[in-house]
């Protein structure tokens, strides 16, 4: 698929029911156990990603979210070409990356937060130098996008070090820059931004929200940190053993299971009466104070619910509670279910 189709695709990532099994060998516990698990070995079958369906659209960040052990890596590792799937299909910017790794490699990025894919006893300058020629870069071009990723991560003062000297914050700077080079469609993130401090983190983040907001990429990214999430996904996916548990916007996931926020107002006037909105109650007055809060399943976002209640009464104050996405979260674990891997 040339650049240009890869735009006019409906969508950059379609996984279809896929799914990874892993077999392994049992190790029975001492030295008569390992012996019979030399002669007659154990074997049992790991279900780590059971039958996922997603797609992803183009110029859309996605979050894959799910906890230590979910099937996020595995799922990474498919749609990069590093594993082959059991069964399922998934296409990125129109191929099958585990048929065609080559082709694949052509149209996208990927940074796994955890190991480089830089040269470790070159300097970054030559690593550079040399996926340029790999990706037949023209000179130009080359010059353009390093300038355009030194301004945003500022890469140029560790230019001449080695990678195996640098910090980790400028080793993942270096290798976001080194996946984006040959101007690829698709990017996937494997947890970028593990371990780095927060003035990084947040220089990380700016740089990924440059490159899907002015430069149109398409980003998987799979994260530990909720705050992450909000600063950059408008979407998730939420994967637990293996199954997707839960596919929507932030909006709807905090309006299913994060319905906890309250607003805190008080109006200009201490005698206006105040009376419940659509799918906002009235929970209590404090004095002045009153304090509204979601009615029902299908009661409006707190963003929302300001809009309302603004709109409604002339306010001299007003303060916002809302429940923080880890606990959003949790809820979701909880409420949409295990998965199950018990197959
Ligand atoms: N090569 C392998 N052989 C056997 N089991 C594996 C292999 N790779 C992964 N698994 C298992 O598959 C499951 C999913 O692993 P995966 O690394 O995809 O999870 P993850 O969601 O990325 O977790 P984390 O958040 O900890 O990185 C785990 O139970 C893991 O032990």
């Amino acid at each position: 698929m040339t650049r240009s189709d890869a735009k006019q695709a409906a969508h950059h990532i379609e996984v279809r029911g896929l799914s990874r099994t892993f077999r392994t060998t049992v190790r029975r516990p001492g030295f008569g156990g390992a012996l019979r698990s030399l002669v007659n070995p154990e074997r049992v079958a790991k279900h780590a990603v059971s039958g996922i369906t997603f797609d992803v659209a183009p110029g859309e960040l996605l979050a894959l979210l799910g906890p230590n052990g979910a099937g996020k890596s595995t799922t990474i590792k498919m749609l990069t070409g590093i594993l082959t799937p059991t069964s399922g299909v998934a296409r990125v910017a129109g191929v099958v990356p585990y048929e065609d790794r080559q082709r694949n490699a052509r149209n996208i990025g990927a940074v796994f937060g955890q190991r480089t894919q830089l040269w470790w006893d070159l300097p970054v300058r030559e690593s550079f130098s040399i996926l340029r020629d790999i990706y037949e870069v023209p000179r130009a071009e080359h010059t353009a996008r390093l300038k355009e990723f030194d301004d945003l991560l500022e890469l140029s003062s560790f230019w001449d070090t080695r990678v195996r000297h640098l910090s980790l914050g400028q080793r993942v700077r270096c290798d976001l820059a080194a996946a984006l080079l040959h101007d690829p469609q698709v990017v996937f993130l494997d947890e970028p931004t593990i371990g780095m401090d927060v003035v990084v983190k947040e220089q990380v983040r700016e740089f990924l929200r440059h490159q899907v907001e002015e430069r149109g990429r398409t980003v998987l990214l799979t994260t530990h940190d909720m705050t992450e999430v909000e600063r950059l996904a408008e979407r998730v996916v939420l994967i637990n053993h293996g199954r997707l548990v839960l596919d929507g916007t932030l909006d709807e996931i905090r309006r299913t299971f994060g319905s906890t926020w309250q607003v805190r107002v008080t109006p200009a006037d201490p005698h206006t009466e105040v009376a419940p909105l659509p799918g906002i109650a009235l929970l209590r007055r404090e004095g002045p104070q009153v304090v509204f809060g979601p009615e029902g399943p299908g009661a409006p976002t707190v963003h929302q619910a300001l809009k309302q209640i603004v709109e409604r009464y002339e306010l001299t104050d007003l303060a916002i509670d809302e429940a923080d996405l880890e606990d959003v979260m949790r809820a979701a674990y909880v409420q949409a279910g295990p998965g199950a891997d018990e197959v």
